[in-house]
This record gives structure tokens, C-alpha cells and sequence, in this order.
């Protein structure tokens, strides 16, 4: 099973070897703004299906989010180091 941190090394790889076809590569391409406006995204779809839809759905939901937030860690040069600090 992935974890968080699984999930950030693979993507910190896909930033660097930029292969064919990776949506995180064209996110990224995209830019803060555009990668913003998808956080948001996600997090209302986790929070219609926490008041709405099944647990299956909601935990869906929030990997989608936790997704878009590490591709925005990568876009600002940060990692989940730079987050665990503050927790
Ligand atoms: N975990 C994810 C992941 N979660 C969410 N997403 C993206 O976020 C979107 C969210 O889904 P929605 O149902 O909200 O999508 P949607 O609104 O229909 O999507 P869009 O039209 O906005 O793309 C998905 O379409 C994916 O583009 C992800 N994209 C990739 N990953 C993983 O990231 C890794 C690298 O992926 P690539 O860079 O694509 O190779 C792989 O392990 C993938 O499994």
C-alpha cells in the first residue's frame, strides 16, 4: 500500500524526469494558480462526501486532496519535512 511519503517520492520524480503523459508534470506545468484552484476543488468534494457519501467515497476523496497539496509542495520547492515541522 502507498503512503504519503511513497506518493511524494514518486512525484518528486515525475518533477524531475518529466516523463510523457504525467498529469502531475502538466500540474505542475500549470502552475500555483492553476494547482490552487484544484486544492480547493478537492477539498469541497471531501467535504460533500463526509456530509453525503459513503466512508469508501470520503476516504477517495481526501487522497485526491492530499494528491493535489503534495504536487503544490513540489510547485513551491517544499517538502512533507517542511509541513511535519508544523504539526
Ligand atoms: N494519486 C493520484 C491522484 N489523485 C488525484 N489525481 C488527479 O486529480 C484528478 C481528481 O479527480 P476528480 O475526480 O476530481 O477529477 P476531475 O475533476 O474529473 O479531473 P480533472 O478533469 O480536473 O483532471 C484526477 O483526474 C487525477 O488527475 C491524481 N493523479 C495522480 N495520482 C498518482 O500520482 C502518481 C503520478 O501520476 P502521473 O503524474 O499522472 O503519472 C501515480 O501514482 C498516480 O496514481
Amino acid at each position: 500500500m502507498k503512503t504519503f511519503d511513497d506518493l511524494f517520492a514518486e512525484l518528486a520524480g515525475k518533477a524531475q524526469t518529466r516523463p510523457a503523459g504525467s498529469g502531475t508534470v502538466a500540474e505542475l506545468d500549470a502552475g500555483v494558480h492553476a494547482i490552487g484552484k484544484k486544492v480547493v476543488e478537492e477539498a469541497a468534494e471531501v467535504w460533500m462526501a463526509a456530509e453525503y457519501e459513503s466512508d469508501e467515497r470520503v476516504a477517495e476523496e481526501i487522497s485526491q486532496l492530499l494528491y493535489h497539496l503534495q504536487v503544490l509542495l513540489l510547485a513551491r520547492g517544499l517538502s512533507p519535512e517542511d509541513v511535519y515541522r508544523h504539526l
